[in-house]
């Protein structure tokens, strides 16, 4: 986030308690700004509602992760969202495993979804016969383990600080390099092309016309236009019907895109642009 010289106090909501990535992501995006209210909360949907009512002005999400892949809560809930991306941050994360315990006699483990994903390979050869209990988010899965007798928590160092939890096990993700793509939504977009940006979309097709999602992607091929990301999930108004979310290189306001989002639409049911931002994607030694 570019830097602020008004007086006025900056809101941001994130996806807390204090300690999960997401307020680390928070943290690291808003750290230029000295004027800033944070506003946790218990689940990714407080996050939108709570930017959506006006009680936040910014919103911080995770998007996607290397190893586990999207965070379909976030994307589900994009689907009934008007709110829009106007910025992102990767963030390295490592997962360790947090307990006030010896590791012997630990006999539930809370985590996230996403963090027992992320941490698959481990928890398969380590964790045998440990109950697994998704909590709300990492830090919360701290914030309970130390209050259970026999509990862990798979979770950050930071939480470790936080809820007094030891380090048993550092760095117990599927790969060293494990990074997590947060967004940052408000309630209208306010970022300009950078000549580097990316924009998200969700749009539904007609599912009985055969080809009807080749047409709709070929209107990228037409116009030259690079896709990045491309995911769906189902739509929740009908059984068997799927929205899709495509990720392409360029910002909305860029004459070129502008058209081929005029021409999508007519191969659309349904289309909304979720926002453009300038694309932080780390350079990757190996790829890209
Ligand atoms: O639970 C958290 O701490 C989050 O911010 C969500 C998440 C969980 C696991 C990896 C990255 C983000």
């Amino acid at each position: 986030m570019s830097s602020n010289s008004s007086q006025n106090q900056v809101s941001v909501a994130y996806f807390g308690p204090a300690g999960s990535y997401t307020h680390q992501a928070a943290l690291e995006k808003f750290a230029k700004l000295d004027n800033v209210t944070y506003n946790p909360q218990t689940t990714i949907t407080d996050v939108f509602t709570f930017v959506e009512e006006g009680r936040s002005i910014f919103g911080v999400i995770p998007f996607e992760n290397s190893i586990f892949g999207s965070v379909v809560t976030t994307l589900d809930r994009f689907v009934k969202s008007d709110v829009q991306i106007v910025d992102e941050i990767y963030l390295c994360v490592n997962h360790n495993l947090l307990s006030k315990f010896k590791f012997e006699s630990i006999t539930k483990v809370y985590s996230h979804p996403q963090a027992f994903g992320q941490c698959q390979n481990w928890i398969n050869a380590n964790l045998k016969g440990v109950l697994h209990v998704e909590a709300s988010s990492t830090s919360h899965a701290a914030e309970k383990a130390a209050k259970e007798p026999n509990s862990a928590a798979i979770s950050s160092s930071v939480s470790a600080q936080l809820y007094g939890l030891d380090i048993l096990v550092k760095d117990i993700q599927n790969v060293k390099d494990n990074k997590t793509r947060f967004f940052i939504i408000r309630k209208t977009s306010t970022t300009i092309p950078t000549k580097n940006d990316r924009t998200l979309l969700l749009f539904t097709v007609d599912h009985r016309k055969p080809g009807a999602l080749c047409d709709s992607l070929k209107v990228f091929k037409d116009h030259n236009i690079n896709l990045t990301k491309i995911d769906s999930r189902p739509s929740s108004q009908r059984h068997w019907h799927y929205v899709f979310f495509v990720e392409l290189q360029g910002h909305k306001d860029e004459p070129e895109i502008n058209k081929s989002l005029v021409e999508l639409n007519d191969f659309c049911e349904s289309l909304k642009v979720l926002g453009s931002y300038q694309n932080l994607k780390p350079q990757e030694a190996h790829n890209n």
